[in-house]
């Protein structure tokens, strides 16, 4: 699979029909900027929009974020023009909506493959991503995670999942937790990014911090976001704590010593710390790096 350790906390939705929302996406500190072809943008705007993201493309620079398209679905007389003037114009991750089989993912690689070598583009440049929107995506979430080494992340889109379920969405979010759990297992055993859903109630700050604590925990890499206000809270939920980082440094240091003493294992602060502790360290410095918070040593910046 074609994850890797980018940092993807935010992917913020940015209406490919909306030139001034396009020209700015790259101001807000967001990990990822996805342009969005599909639901955002009108019937009767699709060409235009398409042309307005492939001319930005070529034209901003987006501050080394990492640029994704949502295309229109496999249902739609639009995605075969969108894939090609994507991968054209060199985006980094295609997201295909509403995905439900490992073949939808077949068919987009293949076209995809054949624009690279039409646009002269390096074959397997061009990542791919899946919105799973419905109960047949959650089904075969993991058929469709692995269902190609370009796959970089599989994300829940809640809106259109929650109106297949014949649902809708609560502040809780109990009627998530199945597809949450699901879609994270499938990632996380394909190897590759798992991005949680949008909020979109953009004035309740405290909802969006809460809904992104619980999907941290659960173990989410990130989440699609709507506005550039929601940056800020959903950056900090995953950006680790100076305790945290602190502890970690703590837990390789202690790691040293067992093994200069020939052992796997040693207690720290009464806490036992063995190979998972260790790789959930290793983890945390990885993060505090991408972030800035600790220099290429692993000592802590002070701000
Ligand atoms: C909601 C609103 C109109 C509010 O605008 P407002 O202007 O009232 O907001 P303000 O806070 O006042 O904006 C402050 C400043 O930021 C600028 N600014 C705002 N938003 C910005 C942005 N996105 N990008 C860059 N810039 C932005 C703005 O221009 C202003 O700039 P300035 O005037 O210079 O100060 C706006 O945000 C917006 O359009 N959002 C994207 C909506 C969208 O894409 N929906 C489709 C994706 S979901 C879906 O399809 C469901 C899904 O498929 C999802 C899944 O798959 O996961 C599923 O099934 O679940
Ligand atoms: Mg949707």
């Amino acid at each position: 699979m074609a994850s890797d350790e980018r940092l993807r906390r935010t992917m913020m939705f940015v209406p490919g029909n909306n030139p001034g929302l396009i020209k700015d996406a790259g101001i807000f500190g967001v990990d990822s900027i996805m342009f969005d072809l599909e639901d955002a943008v009108n019937m009767n705007e699709k060409d235009a929009a398409r042309y307005l993201v492939y001319e930005a493309l070529q034209t901003y620079d987006y501050n080394g974020a990492e640029l994704v398209v949502r295309i229109n679905g496999l249902d739609t007389p639009f995605y075969e023009n969108d894939i090609k003037a994507m991968v054209k114009a060199g985006i980094d991750v295609i997201r295909l909506p509403k995905t439900e089989s490992a073949d939808m993912i077949h068919e987009l690689e293949n076209l995809v493959e054949e624009a690279e070598k039409e646009f002269g583009r390096k074959v397997g440049s061009t990542h791919l991503m899946a919105a799973i929107e419905s109960a047949m995506g959650v089904v075969n979430a993991y058929q469709i995670a692995s269902a190609s080494d370009r796959m970089i992340g599989i994300a829940l889109s809640a809106e259109d999942y929650t109106t297949d379920m014949k649902t809708h969405r609560y502040p809780d979010g109990q009627e998530l937790l199945y597809a949450r759990n699901v879609i994270l297992h499938a990632a996380r055993a394909a190897k590759i990014a798992a991005f949680d859903t949008v909020f979109t109630d953009l004035d309740d700050e405290e909802g969006l911090v809460r809904e992104t604590k619980l999907i941290h925990q659960l173990g989410f890499d990130g989440k699609s976001i709507i506005n550039p206000r929601q940056v800020a809270p959903v950056n900090a939920v995953f950006t680790p704590t100076e305790k945290e980082i602190f502890n970690a440094q703590n837990v390789m240091a202690a790691i040293e010593e067992a093994k200069r003493k020939g052992s796997g294992v040693i207690a720290m602060n009464g806490q036992m710390v063995d190979r998972p502790v260790v790789l959930r360290a290793e983890r945390v410095m990885k993060l505090a790096k991408a972030n800035n918070l600790v220099d290429a040593e692993g000592n802590y910046l002070e701000k």
